[in-house]
Parts: C-alpha cells; structure tokens; sequence
C-alpha cells in the first residue's frame, strides 16, 4: 500500500521513507516512526498506517476502481451494499465514459467531465487518456486547457496540486509537507503569468501545471503519485480576474522584485528539502521577463528546466530535422525567421544554433548568423542591440530596422519560417505567398497556442503556398486537403518532449539537465519520421505511439546523462531502452489482496 503519512510536527522526523523502512532526517535504525528519536520534552507523532476500506477506500482515487471490484474484493474490503451488484470490466467502463464524454456539446464540458474522472477513479482516467490520446489531448491539453485556465474559478470543483501564495512567505515548506505523497520525483510550476498565448491569468494557470502531469504520467510513464503540480500566486495583472467574483487567486497586483525572487526561492529550496535533490522541476508558462533568470539562476543548483524554452527548442528541432529529407540538403544549408523572439523563439533558434554548430563543427555564433528574429518592434537588429533583452542580442543582425513581416521575408529570404508570437493570424496570406514565392518547399512551423492565437490553420498554410509548404502546428489541426492531395498535421509541441525528458532523468537519477540532453531527445524524436510520414508531409508520429517514443526519448536523455557524468543511478543499465519500458506507469486495475 502506498502510504499517505507525512510529518505534521516539527520535532517530528523530516522524511519517511517506507519503501525502505529506514528514517531519514534522525533517529536510529530502524526507528521508522521517529519515537526513540525523540526525547521527553519533544512531541512526536503517532504514526499508524491504515488499509483503506470502505467508502473510504471508494473515494480514493489512487485505489477506487468504481464497478470494477470484484466480489471478492468487495467481500474484504467492506464494499458489499456500498456499490450496485453489477460487476463492470475496465473495459466497459472505458466504453461508457468515452459514450458520456462523446455526448457533450462543448469541448470544455468534456474537461470537466474527464478532469473529474482523475479524482474519482485515477487508473480509469489514465487508462482512457492512453488508450484514446488523439481523441483526449486537445480535451486535457491545448486547446481546451486554455479555456479551462480562463474559466478556471467558475469550474471550480475540488483543489487538485499545491496552491501556494505570498500568504505562504517563510512556511512554503509547511504547504509542501501537505501534501500527501511522499515521493515525489516531477514538479510543473507556473506563476500563471503567460499562460499558453493567453497571458496573465494568474492562479487560474493551475490548469496547465495539472494537464502537463497528466502527460508524464499518460504519455512518459511518471507514476502518478510521484507527480505535483503547483501554481505560485504573487497575484494578477489581469483586471477582468481581479474584478470576477469567481477568482480564486489572491486579489493584488502581481508582487515583482525582492518579494517575487524571495517567495521563488522559498519554493525552490522547500522543493529539495521535502523530496530531495534528484526532483525534476518544470518551470511551465513564466512570462520571459521571469523565465529565463529563474532558469539560469537554478539550473546549477536544481535539477530544473523551463518546458516552453528547451522543451518547445527541442520538439521544433525534431521537426525541422524531420523536414531535411523533403527540402534537402542539410541544418547548414536553412535560414531561419523566428516571428516572436520571446521563449519559445530564442530557445528554438539558441538549440538550432547548438545543433548546426555539433554537427558542421563551427562555433555557436558562426551557426545563429543563419537566424533572424522579429519581435513586436520588428527586426532585431544591430541598431536595436542596446534595447534588447539578453536573450535577443546573440540574433541581432547588421541590417535595417524593418516592421513590415512581407518586406522582412522578401529581404531575407528564409526557407524556415517560425511563428512564436502568442498572437493569432500574423502568417497572413502575402506572408505565406512571399515565403513560397521562391522556396519550393517552405517550412512553416505556426507554434503559438491554442488555436486561437495559431500565427495561421493548416488550411491557409497549405491553400496560400498553393501546397508548397511543410507545415506544423502547436495546437492540433485536422488533415487537410489541397487540390486532392491530403496532408497530415503535425503538432509541434513539446509534449513530444517532457514526458520522455522526465523519464530519462528519473531512471538515470540526473542531478542536473544540459542541453545535450535536449538535443538527444530531439534527434530521437526526428528519427521516428519514416518515408510513410513525409509522403503525408507528417512530421510528427501519431500520439497513439507516443509512450513508445517517449521510452526512446527517455532511453536517449538518460544515456547522455550517463555519458555527462550527470547520472546517479548506477550501475548504469546495460539496455537502457528496456529499462526505461520497464519502470513506465501502466494504468492496468490491480488485483486488491
Ligand atoms: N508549440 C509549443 O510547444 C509551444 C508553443 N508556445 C507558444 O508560443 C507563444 C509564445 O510563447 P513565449 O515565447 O513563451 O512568449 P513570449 O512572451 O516569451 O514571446 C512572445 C514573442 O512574440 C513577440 N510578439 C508579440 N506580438 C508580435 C507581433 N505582432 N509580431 C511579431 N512578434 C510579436 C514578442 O515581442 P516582444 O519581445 O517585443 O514583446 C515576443 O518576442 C505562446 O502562444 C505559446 O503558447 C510556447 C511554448 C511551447
Ligand atoms: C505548449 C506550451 O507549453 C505552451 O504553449 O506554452
Ligand atoms: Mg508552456
């Protein structure tokens, strides 16, 4: 039974470790319950573990398993009155949840719908998210999760993950031992500032934290109970939520500066204490101003990455690796133009640059001067350089200020063209006739989420290059059909990435991510685009591989952590790939003793 003890007293032991029956933090061997430890004058708590049963046992959803008990398990476990006679198999649970589901009107209903499953009946949530990904992603991830995140307070049901706030300032730690599970190995973080491209929606961001942990356990394998979701609430810029009765966050204006990076590091330093030093931390919809320091402030003490820059560089490297085969020639022969040089647009071009200099064994800044950038000024160039956020000026080009997206491109000329702007529709129909005015086959990668906010559809991508372009999204697009050839949609997210990422550091025991390790997850990725994708210009696999691949990812992260010296799991295993299969969360309904 997985245990649900925590430490309530301070005098108390600071962590249990059951699986092991060893304490740590104090006491003697064997001394579990920290009783011997503690002397007269200090208060201890009295531990019991207890088998759940019961209604009890019915409302757990780590361990309810609804109508699919069976008689015996409803015998031993005082269940019998307590459910209907009818003995249901998973399977036809599965059935009658995908016929509810299916019967809603909006996308949104089926949210909430299949966000209460995971607290009802947790393996069933899981086991329909995996069996049905391609028909669920766009339900508990982009575009949905947006909306969701927006109406966040008015759907408001139970608390799911850890809500902490400037309230909380010198017991962060406190809040953490509340919850309940002891081994955490995955946390996703946001302050809910930029939420996918729908900005500031303060603690109601909590929404996506709760989505991307669906998908390490769903798509990479991460047990559940070793996952946590949180979201920081230094308040919210956004005056409709300050001004909704529904909100549930702190109603202030976001807390910047020293409050800010004390409240932070009070996080960062409780996420160590209560799980040790080998916990992945996600950093998740941070708005730039914030992410990219945190980043470089915690990746050397942390075992940190930021998803929406490496993980997003990562997923569109695979892509455009992908690509090579349809547009030919090599990473060195592409000239790149990012529209929208915030994350995800410098971390993209940052690994490109990573990956063209490996493989042609130049330097870094010989590799960005195939790579441009426009922000919301325009082109960022040389002129500009003192203005510019640090993480702009290694892109900055000698050439002429320049607003115009049409102008720029006829000026540049590039042959990859990259949308990470947050802001929908800036691929407008001269931009995507330009770009295949002289590019046979132009990559389009159109990243922003959700939907709404995508830089341009499939369809106008593939109708105003007359079907000239390699097309990708970051929000799921349906095939579309350009003068009687169909294309298959690739998305170009990084839930390609995080949940194999995740994977490869947890059975590595990585103590910290490099880039490399994103590099090797992207080359993993590019490598399952076979001849039978890109006749569909697919270059993406289907989400219904997906834990297949995120083994692979997984296999390839945690050996160049070995290779690093970054991993602490030792031996290293001699197959990694079975490995990493092995140690992957299956949903299946387990037998009750
Ligand atoms: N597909 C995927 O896996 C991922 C997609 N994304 C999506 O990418 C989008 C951006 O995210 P992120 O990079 O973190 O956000 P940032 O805020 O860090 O960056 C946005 C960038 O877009 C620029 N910009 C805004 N408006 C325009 C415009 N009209 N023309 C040109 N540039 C513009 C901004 O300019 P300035 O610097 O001047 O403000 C900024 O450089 C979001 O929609 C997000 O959902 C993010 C991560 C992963
Ligand atoms: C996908 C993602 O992380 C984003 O849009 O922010
Ligand atoms: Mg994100």
């Amino acid at each position: 039974m997985e245990n649900q003890m925590k430490t309530v007293c301070k005098d108390a032991p600071d962590v249990l470790d059951l699986d092991n029956s060893t304490l740590i933090g104090g006491g003697g061997v064997g001394d579990a319950y920290g009783e011997d430890a503690a002397t007269e004058d200090q208060t201890f708590t009295p531990w019991t573990r207890v088998v759940a049963s019961g209604l009890e046992l019915l409302r757990d959803p780590r361990y309810n398993k609804g109508l699919a008990f069976c008689e015996e398990e409803r015998a031993r476990h005082y269940l019998q009155g307590l459910l209907p006679p009818v003995v249901m198999s998973q399977e036809l649970q599965i059935q009658r949840i995908l016929q509810n589901v299916r019967a809603y009107e909006t996308d949104l209903e089926r949210y909430v719908e299949v966000m209460d499953l995971q607290e009802r009946n947790e393996r069933l949530f899981y086991r329909v998210l995996i069996d049905h990904v391609e028909e669920l992603l766009p339900i508990v991830y982009t575009p949905t999760v947006g909306e969701a995140c927006q109406k966040y307070g008015n759907i408001f049901r139970r608390p799911h993950g850890l809500y902490i706030s400037l309230k909380d300032r010198g017991h962060v730690l406190d809040c953490m031992r509340n919850w309940p599970e002891p081994n955490v190995q995955v946390i996703v973080v946001t302050d809910g500032e930029r939420i996918l491209g729908l900005g500031d929606l303060g603690l109601q961001g909590m929404g996506i934290p709760i989505g991307k942990l669906a998908l390490y356990t769903a798509l990479g394998g991460i047990r559940p109970s070793a996952t946590l979701p949180v979201t920081i609430d230094v308040g919210t810029n956004n005056q409709d939520l300050l001004d909704n009765p529904f909100y549930i966050g702190l109603r202030q204006k976001r807390a910047t500066g020293k409050e800010y990076d004390e409240l932070l590091h009070e996080f960062m330093t409780a996420c160590k204490q209560a799980y040790g030093e080998k916990v992945l931390v996600q950093f998740e919809d941070f708005a730039n101003h914030n992410a990219f320091r945190l980043l470089a402030k915690y990746s050397t003490s942390h075992l940190v990455f930021n998803d929406d820059i490496q993980g997003t560089a990562a997923v569109a490297l695979a892509g455009v690796l992908a690509a090579l085969p349809l547009t030919g020639g090599t990473l060195a022969d592409h000239k790149f133009l990012f529209v929208g040089a915030g994350e995800a647009g410098t971390g993209i071009a940052e690994l490109i640059a990573l990956e063209v200099s490996r493989q042609g064994n130049t330097s870094l800044d010989e590799a960005r001067k195939a790579i441009y950038l426009v922000d919301s000024k325009g082109l960022v160039t040389k002129s500009r350089f003192d203005s510019l956020q640090e993480f702009k000026k290694p892109f900055a080009h000698d050439l002429k200020p320049n607003s115009e997206l049409v102008a720029i491109i006829k000026e540049i000329k590039p042959t990859v063209l990259i949308g990470t702007t947050g802001k929908g529709g800036q691929f407008t129909q001269a931009v995507l006739e330009e770009i295949s005015s002289y590019q046979e086959k132009p990559v389009v990668f159109a990243l922003s989420n959700p939907t709404t906010q995508s830089e341009c559809t499939a369809e106008q991508a593939y109708k105003y290059t007359k079907g000239k372009c390699i097309f990708a999204s970051g929000s799921p697009f349906k095939p579309v059909t350009h003068e009687g050839k169909t294309y298959t949609i690739g998305q170009s997210n990084n839930c390609y990435i995080f949940p194999g990422m995740g994977l490869g550091c947890v059975i590595s025991g990585a103590i910290r991510v490099h880039d490399d390790m994103f590099l090797a997850a992207a080359e993993s990725l590019a490598q399952e685009i076979g001849e039978d994708h890109l006749e569909k210009r697919q270059l993406y696999p289907a989400f219904s591989e997906i834990r297949d691949i995120s083994a692979h990812i997984g296999a390839a992260v945690a050996a160049k952590a070995y290779d690093l010296g970054l991993a602490t799991k030792l031996p290293r295993p001699k197959d990694l790939l079975a490995y990493a299969k092995s140690c992957m969360y299956s949903p299946v309904y387990r037998p009750f003793r």
